[in-house]
């Protein structure tokens, strides 16, 4: 009885799948773009869940599969690069039962999608399920998006910047100290300690939560009053984020529930608890007629104040409590993650190129030269360290986090000019500037594939201070996407990249544990740049297996 029904209902699917990609794909037709059709979508969430467990089976037959199989495969952006464009030109899609996904990889093109906000929306309803305390930046639609960018970006200012180069070059002082005195098998976990960094820096600038560094194999948590700390909540609830995405977490405290759940949701109602106790005291501290602390939640309650003050205006212009919370995590979310796995990757390609970091210390001591640690000025020091930002930018190009970008046509066609062409694209269909591809396409970048931070340097004059960053043509390098929705944190995860580098390889070096006596340097090499490129897409890029390469810092005269 149940295999018939099953039997009906995978029947039923299979009719209508045909049916749907049938008409979806006559739809796709009429933009005149090469077409490739799949059998199933690839943002369906059951199909999700299976992705994995089915190239694991797929990945075991050993005869040439039909080359759609290539496109479900999640995260195939990054083993693609720009191929499927150079196959099929800038713009080619996916036709699905469900949508069509066009995918562009021309730089204008990809300009014009960024520029025309209300013509390629962002899908909000995909972002929904960020709303873990609330809506936020990321889930606002077309009316309310501008008041809360107004209100998010006014505290990313250069006195916040210079926060961030202070808070990271103390970050980065501990780190150092732990990593000389790792165990001669190397640093435990250079990925899980890039990711405290990257959380401390957070904590400290964003909220004015200071935490002294601690290295991946000191996992005692911390308590504050009875509850976890904010840094161990905050990691918690950030290490859970897709499970926290797909069950509210007041599902996860029933006591019939595994510890481990358990544990999870009441960090979730801890961290709660510590962005109620921050908005409390900064309440207080502002309606005494202080400063405040001056942290993004400083400013956050400010425009809480105008909302209640403006009670006779019919149009919201503050922030409610709920999306105060929203939008504190959704910064932590989105600034986490996205800063600790590019450390991650760059600390992993330093430690294989030895020349690299000998160009980048060169750079660092000419630049610091005479002046104490702790007197390195932000505002000074920052802009004449371009070589430093040049292995970021570079790290950022081969390995960006997010690797395409979706956004969707509103309700009406929309005309994109792509080369010589005009395309007219049907309403409600997506449309993925291809970050990945349009930053490795052989038209804008020579050697797309290598690593090669000095690109970015424009006419070396030999004295590292003279040299000038390069400036590719527009919508090349997109990795903070570009136009009104980029990213709020540019430079901040800038700064903080820089200041990391500054402090990392001024007086130390990274260096490969080699595997054995017999390992040459070039197959060192070698074996790093496979670690760094086997990588997987959860939400972001990141690599699969980065503790299989062991690394030491080791100080130099
Ligand atoms: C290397 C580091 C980073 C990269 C590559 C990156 C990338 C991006 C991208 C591609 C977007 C656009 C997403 C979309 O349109 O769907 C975005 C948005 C955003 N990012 Fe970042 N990000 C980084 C670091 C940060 C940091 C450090 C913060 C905050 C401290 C931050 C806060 C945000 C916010 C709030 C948005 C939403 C902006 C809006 O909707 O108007 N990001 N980021």
């Amino acid at each position: 009885m149940l295999a018939e029904l099953l039997g009906g209902v995978a029947l039923s699917y299979s009719v209508w799948s045909i049916f749907a990609l049938q008409q979806n794909y006559r739809r796709a037709t009429s933009m005149g773009i090469p077409l490739i059709w799949l059998p199933v979508d690839p943002l369906n969430v059951p199909f999700q869940v299976i992705e994995p467990h089915l190239f694991r089976l797929l990945d075991l037959i050993p005869f040439q599969l039909p080359p759609f199989i290539y496109h479900l495969r999640r995260g195939w952006y990054f083993g693609d690069k720009a191929d499927t464009h150079l196959k099929h030109g800038p713009v080619w899609a996916l036709v699905t039962p469900r949508d069509i996904h066009v995918h562009l990889s021309d730089a204008e093109a990809i300009h014009s999608v960024f520029s025309r906000r209300g013509d390629f929306i962002r899908p909000q309803k995909m972002y929904k399920l960020l709303e873990v305390y609330g809506p936020c930046i990321s889930t606002a639609d077309a009316t309310n998006w501008p008041r809360h960018r107004k209100i998010l970006a006014a505290p990313f200012n250069e006195a916040a910047m210079g926060y961030v180069w202070s808070e990271t070059l103390s970050q980065t002082k501990q780190l150092v100290a732990a990593w000389t005195s790792s165990s001669p098998a190397g640093i435990a976990s250079v990925a899980k300690d890039t990711r405290t960094l990257s959380l401390n820096v957070l904590a400290a600038v964003g909220f004015r939560r200071s935490f002294s560094f601690r290295t991946s194999d000191q996992t005692e948590a911390e308590k504050e009053s009875g509850m976890l700390s904010y840094r161990d909540a905050l990691q918690l609830v950030l290490d859970n984020a897709i499970l926290l995405m797909l069950v509210p977490y007041r599902h996860l405290v029933h006591s019939w529930l595994p510890i481990s759940l358990r544990k999870i949701g009441r960090a979730v109602a801890d961290f709660r608890d510590h962005m109620a106790q921050m908005l409390e005291a900064e309440t207080k501290s502002l309606n005494l007629g202080e400063k405040g602390s001056g942290s993004l939640m400083t400013s956050f309650i400010r425009a809480l104040d105008v909302q209640s003050k403006e009670t006779n205006s019919t149009s919201v212009q503050g922030l409610s409590v709920d999306e105060i919370f929203g939008n504190t995590f959704v910064i932590n979310f989105a600034g986490h993650d996205t800063t600790a796995n590019t450390l991650a990757f760059s600390t992993l390609l330093l430690a294989a190129y030895p020349e690299v970091q000998e160009w980048i210390a060169e750079e660092v001591q000419e630049v610091v030269a005479g002046i104490p640690g702790d007197e390195w000025n932000y505002a000074e020091l920052y802009p004449r360290l371009p070589r430093c930002r040049a292995v970021l930018f570079e790290t950022l190009r081969l390995y960006p986090p997010i690797m395409a970008l979706p956004k969707w046509t509103n309700d009406q066609p929309q005309s994109l000019r792509v080369g010589d062409r005009e395309i007219i694209i049907p309403p409600h269909t997506s449309v993925q500037p291809n970050i990945i591809a349009v930053q490795t396409h052989p038209q804008y970048w020579p050697e797309p594939r290598v690593w090669k931070p000095s690109r970015w340097i424009t006419a070396p004059t030999g004295a590292a201070e003279k040299e000038e960053m390069y400036v590719p043509p527009r919508d090349t390098f997109i990795p903070w996407s570009d136009g009104p929705q980029n990213c709020l944190g540019v430079k901040f995860s800038q700064v903080e990249f820089v200041a990391v580098l500054v402090r990392l390889l001024l007086q130390h070096r990274l260096v490969v544990i080699k595997q054995r006596s017999s390992e040459t340097d070039a197959e060192t090499t070698a074996r790093v740049w496979q670690v760094a490129n086997e990588c997987d897409a959860q939400m972001l890029l990141r690599m699969k297996d980065p503790d299989r390469v062991k690394l030491k810092l080791r100080r130099v005269e």
